[in-house]
């Protein structure tokens, strides 16, 4: 499949004033065939980037103007979901998984349902073998702490995702980004030769080597967002500017037979003297751009080979493949048995709460039937306490969470699943590890202390504070825009239902302009469902004439205030969803 652009502009509002807009690509006109791979080469901050994302339909802000056609056609955002790859820059992939599940997974979620498996495994086997990932297949990905596989082969699985529904081009942004040039030119060498199924490729590169800028048949030379070379790679290309390196105040170096190297120089050099906009000039009037625009006027006219019914599917088809059901079903077979068989994984989330229950049974044993008047305090504080800690549990893998937010990003830009699927998956993770540990340390605590009423509020109350916790953790990775807003955020809400749960300071001494608060705390829920289910109906005396429940305005049924708490889940869990689906912190 040709792709065809012709006086693509793209202006989006300046980064340095609000008010004003910069031009980042102007008027380019290019092609790319089918079968070859083509360079978008020029000093950084050229725009290629932006023009490859311009052309891959990723850019989330500024305004395209121009003409793109992809085999003569305008392509919705289905369509180059259809038939077109994006390689991202940095690798986004699972470190729990191996190349293979990771090729699978993304299979089961990208192809539609109505493939077989067998057919999606033997996609995954046709590119482990075509990218040379046979010796790694079953290696775990693994993180930078965490050895697993290379960070050529990563590469290459990341190259394989975007291949796995046979697009017919792919776009690659820096492949070779943090590979050293062995393993840059290899894996340029391996996206190469895919050029023999006709796909049509077309990569940003930056300093290509020699051998690696060999491999490619055209180039597009960028400077200041202008095209100041779009042709053949080798001779023509030294044989164009070798005339304009004499326009330069400062020489470039020799070029020592080393021609990447050469011209990254010269169009640097060019772009910091300011002669952008002559070295465009001079592409504009050169006899190459008159044969570029017809080539690309006759590949953009060209009619295609889809047929008018799946265009017209295309055009209306939402913007996943696979239904939320079938979507929610992969990420639990992929993801779910990795994490609960994590120790990282279960780790963070467990350690605060072993420490907590240690804590409340070394300190607080056997205390639950002591009604002595001096012992109530200490039962009504550590009931608090377990109302209130479990919530901050979760802070100590928002980092994690947050780190997710590009495989995210990336996944849903790949059409992989729709918000609400990736917050109902994760969510599912962390609840069944929830019910598992809550009930663990719930009765081991309920035993030691030997707490009066029914075990099950005295757990589910505590379920719902973990759950809850979870919640906000998910909701502040999302809210955040730093990491460090992101951690601020729950020790903050924590803190401001702790000081207001009417603990501390009882609920009539609370400033009438905060008391509302105290209706919408779930901790004040929380540990009044447990001062409830531990004293309701024992009328006990804080003081003569002062029963506990009613000193600290805690009435009605215990099981009323763990609705309250699971109305709490509820909301924040609609909360969770819209920021995942709705707040985008990577604009692009
Ligand atoms: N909103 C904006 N306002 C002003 N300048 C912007 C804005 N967005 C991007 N730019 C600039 O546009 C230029 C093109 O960016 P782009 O990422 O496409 O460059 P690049 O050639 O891929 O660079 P590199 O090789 O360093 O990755 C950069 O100079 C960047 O600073």
């Amino acid at each position: 499949m040709p792709v065809a652009f012709q006086n693509l502009t793209y202006v989006v509002r300046s980064h340095a004033d609000r008010n004003a807009k910069v031009t980042l690509i102007s008027a380019a006109t290019g092609y790319f065939r089918p079968g070859q791979m083509t360079a978008l080469m020029g000093a950084s901050g050229s725009g290629k980037t932006t023009l490859l994302d311009v052309l891959a339909g990723r850019k989330t802000v500024g305004e395209t103007s121009g003409s793109i056609r992809f085999g003569g056609e305008a392509p919705s955002p289905m369509f180059l979901r259809r038939y077109t790859g994006y390689v991202e820059q940095f690798d986004t992939l699972i470190e729990m998984l191996t190349p293979a599940e990771m090729l699978l997974y993304t299979a089961e979620l990208k192809c539609p349902v109505s493939e077989p498996l067998e057919g999606k495994r033997a996609r995954v086997d046709t590119l482990i073998e075509a990218l040379g990932l046979n010796g790694c297949r079953n290696t775990r990905i693994g993180s930078p702490l965490v050895k697993g596989i290379s960070g050529g082969q990563a590469k290459r699985t990341n190259v394989g995702l975007a291949l796995i529904t046979s697009p017919r081009v792919l776009f690659l942004d820096e492949p070779t980004t943090g590979l050293d040039s062995t393993t840059a030119n290899e894996v340029m060498a391996t996206v190469r030769s895919l050029t023999k199924t006709g796909i049509t490729i077309c990569s940003t590169i930056h300093s290509p080597t020699q051998k690696c800028l060999n491999m490619f048949g055209m180039v597009l030379l960028l400077l200041g967002g202008r095209i100041v070379y779009f042709g053949e790679q080798g001779g023509a290309m030294v044989e164009y500017f070798a005339p304009k390196a004499h326009l330069l105040t400062e020489p470039v170096d020799d070029m020592l037979g080393n021609q990447a190297e050469w011209i990254v120089d010269l169009t640097t050099q060019a772009n910091k003297e300011g002669r952008a906009e002559e070295f465009a000039g001079l592409y504009q009037a050169s006899s190459l751009c008159q044969q570029a625009a017809s080539s690309t006027q006759a590949l953009a006219s060209k009619g295609s080979n889809i047929s008018p019914h799946t265009l017209a599917a295309l055009s209306t088809q939402r913007g996943t493949v696979t239904s939320v059901w079938h979507a929610v079903a992969v990420m639990l077979k992929y993801r779910t048995k990795g994490n609960l068989l994590s120790p990282a994984w279960v780790g963070a989330r467990i350690a605060g709460q072993i420490v907590m229950a240690a804590l409340a049974m070394l300190l607080f044993h056997g205390i639950g039937q002591n009604f002595a008047q001096t012992n109530l305090i200490n039962i009504s504080a550590i009931l608090f306490i377990w109302g209130a800690i479990p919530l901050f549990n979760a802070s100590s893998y928002i980092p994690s969470l947050y780190l997710e937010r590009p495989l995210y990003y990336r996944e849903r830009s790949d059409g992989l699943y729709r918000p609400i699927t990736y917050i109902c998956s994760r969510l599912f993770d962390e609840v069944v590890l929830t019910v598992v540990v809550t009930a663990v340390f719930s009765v081991s605590v309920w035993f030691v202390l030997k707490l009066q009423g029914q075990f099950t509020v005295f757990w589910l109350s505590n379920l719902a504070t973990n759950i809850l916790g979870v919640e906000f953790a998910y909701l502040s990775a999302g809210l955040g825009s730093t990491l460090d807003v992101a951690n601020a955020m729950l020790p903050a809400y924590g803190a401001s239902l702790m000081f207001t749960a009417g603990f501390f300071l009882r609920k009539p001494a609370i400033p009438v302009y905060l008391r509302w608060y105290t209706y919408i705390n779930p901790v004040r829920y929380a540990w009044g469902a447990s001062m409830i289910n531990q004293f309701a109906g024992t009328n006990t005396e804080l003081f003569p004439d002062q029963e506990i429940l009613h000193y600290f305005e805690l009435s009605g049924s215990c099981w009323a205030y763990i609705g309250y708490q699971m109305c709490f889940v509820v909301v924040l869990f609609l909360a969770t969803w819209v920021v995942t689906a709705y707040v985008k912190h990577a604009k692009r």
